[in-house]
């Protein structure tokens, strides 16, 4: 049973409580009978019913004991097709939130130029005025 080929398509159709499952690290698990005992709850389950959960997953630090509950959820494992989404992992995400923080540390930055010349500007304006 263990030896089964999933493919995306084919875990996303198991997204019910009653028929629940997942992908973590490349592995689809049958989470069904879990959902009622997970310390986490359920709702965090069926947020990712159906889909890659490994992001979800690692982000939690889950415990060894965690993931021998997992070995025991084990149904297959995850056929790659051309046009599925790319792993999700961890890391590029971190690379997503670093991109994020630069940009909007730059948007500041511009604010602050634009604001300081505008300033300058109006600081000019009113001295000329002023020796007139
Ligand atoms: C089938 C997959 C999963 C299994 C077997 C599992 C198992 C566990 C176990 C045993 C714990 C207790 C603490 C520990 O031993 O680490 C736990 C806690 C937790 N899990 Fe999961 N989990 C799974 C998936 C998820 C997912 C996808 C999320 C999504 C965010 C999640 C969120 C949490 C949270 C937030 C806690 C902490 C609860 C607390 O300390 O109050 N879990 N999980």
């Amino acid at each position: 049973m263990a030896s089964a080929e999933f493919t995306y398509s084919d875990v996303a159709e198991h997204n019910t409580k009653q028929d629940l499952y997942m992908v973590i690290h490349d592995k689809v698990y049958d989470v069904a009978k879990f959902v009622d005992e997970h310390p986490g709850g359920e709702e965090v389950l069926f947020d990712v019913g159906g889909q890659d959960a490994t992001e979800a997953f690692e982000d939690v630090g889950h415990s060894d004991e965690a993931r021998e509950i997992l070995d025991g959820l084990l149904v297959g494992t995850l056929k790659r097709q051309p046009g599925d989404p790319s792993p999700k992992t961890p890391a590029p995400q971190t690379t997503a939130t670093a991109g994020a923080q630069t940009g909007t540390g730059l948007t500041a930055y511009a604010f602050l130029l634009v604001g300081g010349a505008v300033a300058f500007g109006i600081y000019k304006y009113l001295q000329a005025n002023s020796q007139q």
